[in-house]
């Protein structure tokens, strides 16, 4: 799949416009991901409405199928998985591509290393130079066999192993795909698994195990899981992704004139840092209706543009936004005064190192920033320049990119954008509908 991408698409986004009209974003990434890992290993079968067609997530679809487990569709976001249960998997007969996936490859390191079966986890170029040691350290603790490439990098052998054992871990990171891929093995392991997070990430894993009838403690940091619970199918309607709505967000902000409605966007409060950065800085930002579905809340949101202004980011917030961040550095370099993002180290081992790619692009605009080892300085209020900018085939670079030309001064390129398509299926056109002027080659 990754080798025969068009590594070459480039996006070319005329300045001006605004954004108005009412829009609904593709489904969230995390949780299409996850129902269908959770589908799989049901009693029953389990249909999902709102899956996310993306190449993120029909990776993981793939790797089930590869598994054994029959699954129809997606047609128009409808995916049905006849469940096999926990022990029901089969052997795959050949390596597990994860694509540009790393939730797929976290999360699948803790739910096979359990298997009574050996099987082997690759992905594309950029999935391979991210660290997986922080799962699999973790995993061996509980009795697990995985081998890394050199430096922890993928591709990622497992040896399964059926006997693991409950594990009291705390974190080492912030990191939800670390917690999922360990509580995923807990779903195997013999007695308890205690995950204790640095800090608060997104708890679709825990939300969904109690949908599928999985006990959850929860108590502050620290979530907990008995071994050798069955799931049991249940029907999932994943929300609009906060984190492609993101892109949207910051377009509105910062394009005067703009007045966008985003229908149906998933606001979990683990998802909702995006908001409450961008109120910190000044956005005109309405809950219009909010309701929840399967466990998780939902909600219409408005956005209007209104003058922006810099801030430092609450450490707090981070890992509440932190796939946001390079839409929030296009939304600083418009605002007024400095911003100043820290505790974000973890933004440099994303599908790209995020701090670093996004400060270049940046300067290539125009736009000066300091980068930190763990965040980046960005002077706003000086405008967006002409230029073309490199997103080393990072989705959300290409698209933070796209929104910059809302305001921009001349033409702005960017390049190796194909991608996109691996959290947001049809960008180009929905950004179009909604008042932006870009063209893709
Ligand atoms: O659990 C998940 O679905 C995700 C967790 C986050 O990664 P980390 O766990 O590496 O922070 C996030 O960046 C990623 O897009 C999706
Ligand atoms: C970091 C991301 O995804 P993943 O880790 O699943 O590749 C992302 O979508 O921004």
């Amino acid at each position: 799949m990754s080798e025969m991408k068009d590594t070459m698409q480039v996006y070319h986004a005329t300045p001006g416009g605004r954004l108005t009209g009412t829009i609904r974003v593709p489904g969230d990434k995390s949780i299409s991901h996850r129902s269908i890992m959770l589908g799989a290993l049901a009693e029953g079968v389990t249909e999902v409405t709102g899956f996310l067609e993306g190449e993120d997530a029909l990776a993981t679809m793939n790797v089930f199928r590869a598994l054994g487990v029959q699954i129809e569709g997606p047609e128009q976001g409808r995916v049905t998985i006849h469940g096999v249960g926990l022990h029901g998997l089969k052997a795959p007969d050949m390596a597990l591509d994860c694509g540009n996936s790393g939730t797929s490859m976290r999360l699948l390191a803790g739910l096979l290393a359990a298997q009574p079966f050996d099987c082997t986890l690759t992905g594309d170029a950029s999935l391979t130079q991210r660290p997986m040691a922080r799962v699999a350290d973790p995993l061996r603790l509980m009795g697990a066999r995985l081998e890394t490439a050199a430096g922890g990098r993928p591709p990622l052998k497992i040896y399964g192993t059926p006997e693991l054992h409950g594990l009291t871990y705390t974190l080492p990171m912030a990191s939800a795909q670390v917690k999922s891929a360990l509580l995923l093995a807990g779903l195997y392991a013999q007695g308890e698994t205690v995950i204790t997070e640095p800090e608060v990430t997104r708890d679709h894993t825990e939300r969904m195990f109690e949908g599928f009838g999985v006990p959850v403690r929860r108590e502050g940091r620290t979530i907990r899981v008995t071994g050798g619970h069955g799931l049991h199918a249940t029907p999932i309607e994943v929300p609009g992704d906060i984190s492609s709505a993101a892109f949207f967000l910051v377009g509105a902000c910062i394009s005067p004139g703009s007045d966008l409605r985003l229908q149906s966007v998933g606001v979990n409060p683990t998802r909702t840092g995006i908001l409450d950065v961008l109120r910190l800085m000044g956005a005109n930002l309405e809950i219009e209706r909010s309701w929840i579905a399967g466990g998780e809340p939902l909600a219409d949101l408005r956005v209007r543009a209104t003058p922006l202004r810099g801030i430092t980011i609450p450490t707090e917030l981070v890992p509440l936004a932190i796939d946001e961040f390079p839409a929030l550095f296009i939304a600083a370099a418009c605002a007024e005064g400095r911003t100043i993002l820290r505790g974000a180290a973890e933004l440099r081992v994303k599908e790209s190192d995020r701090i670093q790619v996004m400060a270049d692009g940046l300067k290539a605009l125009g736009i000066y920033t300091e980068v930190l080892p763990d965040g980046l300085i960005i002077e706003g209020g000086q405008g967006f320049g002409s230029g073309t900018v490199e997103s080393h085939g990072d989705h959300r670079i290409a698209m933070s990119f796209s929104m910059a030309a809302l305001c921009a001064q001349g033409p702005i390129e960017i390049r190796d954008c194909a991608n996109v398509a691996t959290s947001f299926p049809g960008f180009v056109s929905l950004a179009c509908a909604a008042g932006l002027n870009l063209n893709a080659s």
